[in-house]
């Protein structure tokens, strides 16, 4: 017969025996899973480079279009200088403070106004980013949004939604050279367009952190 110390002891000892198998077991489903998480992190990343590979070869990389966090697209020099037709004269729609505004087509067919930045090489390539990151977190139906950047260095450009009609300022001094035919405005149209810019400002004043204040 054993004793009742005897059986507290083979107890104790079979549940030291099993926390010590369910530390193993878990460690071990831990180790496995770390071991097919960095195993399908490396297939990925193979598999990603190879299709780099192929579409630079086929020349068709658009698929593979890079997106940001926020939705932008990260363009190559190369697809917003073919959207552009070569940055052809033809296709200057303006000029503003960032430099010259071209009209573009990208490979998908969209419209896009493309702002080419002057002296790109006295913009850091961080200074430019955080001004692509606070672009993009302006969303508002009365702004027109940012669709994408590049930046390879010596060339900074932004990609904009076109605006068919020109901006307002167009037809507010219609002689200047975009050439854009004055809209005739009745004045129901004038008070909607003052209140959706105005309600824009509002955007850029009161909602948006850090305000932007012009
Ligand atoms: N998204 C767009 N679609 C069509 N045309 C555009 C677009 N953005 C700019 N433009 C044209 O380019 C011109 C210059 O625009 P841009 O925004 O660079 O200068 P801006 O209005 O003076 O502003 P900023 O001083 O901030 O650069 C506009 O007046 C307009 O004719």
């Amino acid at each position: 017969m054993e004793t009742g110390e005897a059986y507290q002891k083979k107890e104790r000892a079979s549940l030291v025996a099993i926390v010590v198998l369910a530390c193993l077991a878990l460690s071990s489903l831990f180790v496995a899973f770390s071991y097919y998480c960095y195993i399908r992190n490396k297939v990925s990343k193979r598999h990603r480079i190879n299709k780099k590979f192929d579409c630079e070869e086929k020349g068709d990389c658009q698929e593979q279009q890079e997106v940001t966090d926020k939705g932008i697209q990260v363009f190559t020099f190369k697809q917003l200088h073919s959207a552009t037709g070569g940055f052809s004269k033809s296709n200057v729609v303006g000029h503003g403070g960032f430099g010259l505004v071209y009209r573009g087509v990208l490979s998908n067919g969209r419209k896009v106004a493309i702002k080419f930045m002057d002296n790109a090489g006295k913009q850091g390539e961080e200074e430019f980013k955080m001004e692509v990151e606070l672009l993009s977190r302006l969303r508002s139906p009365y702004l027109l949004s940012l669709l994408g950047y590049c930046s390879d260095n010596s060339h900074k450009l932004l990609v904009y939604e076109f605006m068919a009609n020109g901006g307002l300022q167009e037809h507010l001094y219609p002689n200047n050279r975009s050439g854009s035919v004055p809209l005739r405005l009745d004045w129901e149209t004038r008070m909607r367009i003052a209140l959706e810019a105005a309600k824009g400002l509002e955007y850029l004043h009161e909602h948006v952190t850090p305000p932007v204040i012009h």
